[in-house]
């Protein structure tokens, strides 16, 4: 069933006016931002920061990246989830070497998911170090292929992403649906030229205590044209420990989940194949409490 009609899916305009922390205008975003993450676990960013002639150049050399033969590819295969092939020839350089576009656009969104976060801690009016930790921001490159006529085909399977939040741009051909109630999807269309996804993972919903909600998405193609998209993902580095600030913890809010070390949940959610196609239960066999605490000074 689909019901787009209905729900209104959020679009929040960053006008750089309004990106000044402590202005009216940042306050109402952070506002907007939290409620969006909330009630939809994700939402769409108009952020013309990023240039239209830099996503532009970059899905054309990601194009012709594509083109490289898959055995070519293969012989640059990284072992880890979440990274596929590094290769390195002329048109890898030209987007993944340090003056290149990929390395130009890569470092504006991770200036936007910072953004984001910046503006979650202050919508709940935490202190800067709350939402804090090292990380790798992997960028991941996508190229749906459109189905036979008149098909509608799965794309990319239902899940709940493991990183902690996504960005996710794509290259004008729709395709990506988020769950909005058990088992309704809603496509996301007609997004701007000049818009992302944000996503809210798994990691950000243990650390908010369960408010922010990390929403099961998938990829699904129609019509005749290839669809292609860039996903940046924030991944906290070895070591990296997920814990919810005691303050979103109260009789109101007990704590649902246990601290929990980021690489030992990523690995237990890709460890096996099974486990890929996961609508967020995967987090609470890892980390739930159970029953959830609602003294917020016990050591868990
Ligand atoms: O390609 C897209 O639009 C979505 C990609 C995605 O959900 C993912 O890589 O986790
Ligand atoms: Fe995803």
């Amino acid at each position: 069933m689909n019901l787009d009609a209905k729900i209104e899916f959020p679009v929040i305009e960053f006008r750089s006016s309004d990106l000044e922390r402590g202005t009216n205008g940042w306050h109402q975003l952070c506002k907007k931002v939290r409620e969006a993450c909330e009630t939809f676990g994700c939402f769409e960013v108009v952020y013309d920061t990023i240039s239209t002639e830099v996503r532009e150049e970059m899905f054309r050399l990601m194009k012709e990246l594509v083109e490289v033969p898959v055995e070519r590819k293969q012989k640059n295969t990284s072992p880890l989830p979440y990274h596929g092939w590094n290769l390195t020839n002329h048109v890898h350089c030209l987007i993944f070497c340090p003056s290149g576009t990929m390395h130009t656009m890569g470092t504006q969104l991770e200036v936007l998911h910072k953004l984001i976060w910046l503006m979650l801690i202050d919508s709940y009016g935490l202190g800067d170090d709350s939402l804090k930790m090292n990380y790798t921001m992997s960028v991941r490159m996508m190229k749906y292929m459109s189905p036979p006529p008149g098909e509608y085909e799965t794309g990319l399977f239902a899940h709940t992403d493991k990183p902690v939040s996504t960005i996710i741009c794509e290259d004008q051909i729709p395709g990506l649906e988020i769950e909005v109630n058990d088992g309704q999807w809603m496509k996301l269309s007609n997004l701007s030229p000049s818009s992302f996804v944000f996503m809210v993972g798994d990691p950000l919903k243990a650390w908010s205590n369960g408010r922010l909600k990390s929403t099961n998405h998938k990829v699904m193609m129609s019509g005749d044209k290839d669809r292609f998209s860039i996903a940046a993902f924030i991944m906290p580095n070895e070591g990296t420990i997920i814990k919810t600030p005691k303050e979103l913890i109260d009789e109101e809010h007990p704590q649902l989940f246990k601290e929990f070390d980021f690489m030992k949940f990523f690995f237990f959610a890709f460890s096996d194949p099974a486990r890929r196609i996961d609508s967020g239960q995967l987090l609470y066999d890892f980390a739930a409490l159970s029953p959830p605490v609602s003294n917020a000074h016990m050591d868990k």
